[in-house]
C-alpha cells in the first residue's frame, strides 16, 4: 500500500467521536460520470453541532458529493440519510432545514437583488429579516441592482445572505468564499460561526483556503480516491501530527524509520517526516545515534493537506 494510503488509513482508524445523532449518514455511496467513477462506496458520518471543511484536490469529488448529498445529482448506489430520513429527491418540510450556497450562483439574472430576497423569503416560515438587512448592509450589496449585474463575489455574498436568512439546521457550501476578498472572507467566517453557536446547527463545506478552516476550528474530511478518507478536529490533527525534521551535512539515503511515521521524504540534508504522536525521548535518541539535529514542528493545515491529499 502506497505510503499516503498507509497515513489516511492510519488516521481513519481512530475517528472523531460522535456524541450526537448523525445529521447525515451516508452509506455505500456511488456516482460515476460515464466510464468515470467519482465516488466509490463511500462512507460518511457526519455528527450534529460541528462545523466540517471538505477538503480535498482539484477534481476530488467535493461538488459531486455535496450535489448528491442534497439530491441536487442523481446517485448510482447506496444511501443518504438525512435528519434521519432517507433522501430521495430534494423539496419536502427538511428542504427548509437545509441552506445551500453552491460554487457559482447563476439564477435569476433579470431579478433586483431586493425583489430576489423577498421572492425566496416567501417560500420559508423562518425567515431572518433582521440578519439579512445587516448583511446587505455590512457586504455593500446594492439592493436595487439586478443580479446579473453584480460581479461573481457580490453574487457568491447574495448566494450566502440567502442560504443563511431561513435559520438552517445544516448549510452546505460549496467553495463558498472563492470569489470574496480576504475582508469579505473574515466576515463571512465570523457571520457563519455566530450562526454556529446556536446548539445542533452543522456546516459542511468545501474549500481550499485552509486558513478558513483553522478560524472555524472545523473537523476536517478528507476526500480522496472517492472516499472520505477520514474526518477527525483539526485541533486534534494539528497536536498529534507532528512534523519532524532530521538535518545533517551528509544527507541521507533514505528516511529513518520511527514509530508512528505517516509520510517521509528526504530533501538535500534534510530527512522530513509526518509522524503521528511522536515519542520525543526515541527521537532525540535517533538524532544522537545518526548524528543529526532534530526539529519537531506542528504542521499547518495547508502542510497537512499538501502531505495526506
Ligand atoms: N456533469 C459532469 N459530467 C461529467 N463529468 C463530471 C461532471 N461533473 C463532474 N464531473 C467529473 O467528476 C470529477 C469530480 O468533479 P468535482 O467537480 O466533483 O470535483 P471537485 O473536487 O469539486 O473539484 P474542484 O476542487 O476543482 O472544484 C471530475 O473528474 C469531473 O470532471
Amino acid at each position: 500500500m502506497p505510503v499516503t494510503q498507509l497515513a489516511v488509513a492510519a488516521l481513519a482508524s481512530n475517528p472523531v467521536q460522535q456524541p450526537e445523532m448523525p445529521v447525515l449518514q451516508v452509506r455505500g455511496l456511488e456516482k460515476s460520470f460515464k466510464k468515470r467513477q467519482v465516488l466509490k462506496s463511500l462512507d460518511w458520518s457526519v455528527p450534529g453541532g460541528r462545523v466540517i471543511g471538505l477538503l480535498g484536490r482539484n477534481g476530488a469529488g467535493k461538488t459531486t458529493l455535496l450535489r448528491c448529498l442534497l439530491g441536487l445529482s442523481p446517485i448510482d448506489g447506496g444511501s443518504i440519510e438525512l435528519f434521519g430520513a432517507p433522501m430521495l429527491e430534494p423539496g419536502g418540510e427538511r428542504m427548509h432545514r437545509i441552506g445551500f450556497v453552491p460554487q457559482t450562483f447563476d439564477l435569476f439574472p433579470w431579478m433586483k437583488v431586493r425583489a430576489y430576497l423577498d421572492f425566496t423569503a416567501a417560500f420559508y416560515a423562518r425567515w431572518n429579516h433582521e440578519l439579512v438587512e445587516r448583511l446587505l448592509t455590512n457586504w455593500e450589496l446594492d439592493v436595487k441592482q439586478k443580479i446579473g449585474e453584480l460581479s461573481q463575489g457580490q453574487r457568491q455574498k447574495l448566494a450566502i445572505v440567502r442560504a443563511i436568512a431561513p435559520d438552517p439546521d445544516l448549510l452546505v457550501l460549496d467553495e463558498p468564499v472563492a470569489s470574496l476578498d480576504p475582508q469579505a472572507r473574515r466576515a463571512f467566517m465570523s457571520e457563519l460561526l455566530a450562526l454556529m453557536r446556536a446548539p445542533g446547527k452543522t456546516v459542511i463545506f468545501s474549500t481550499h483556503i485552509t486558513a478558513d478552516l483553522e478560524r472555524a476550528d472545523a473537523d476536517i474530511a478528507l476526500l480522496r480516491d472517492g472516499r472520505i478518507q477520514f474526518m477527525r478536529p483539526l485541533a486534534e490533527l494539528r497536536e498529534r501530527l507532528k512534523r519532524v525534521v532530521f538535518s545533517r551535512a551528509e544527507g541521507w539515503s533514505q528516511a529513518p524509520v520511527v514509530a508512528g511515521v505517516l509520510k517521509s521524504h528526504v530533501q538535500g540534508e534534510q530527512a522530513v517526516l509526518l509522524v503521528e504522536d511522536p515519542v520525543v525521548e526515541s527521537l532525540h535518541a535517533l538524532a544522537a545515534s545518526e548524528h543529526a539535529n532534530l526539529h519537531i514542528e506542528t504542521p499547518t493545515l495547508e502542510d497537512l493537506f499538501v502531505e495526506l491529499a
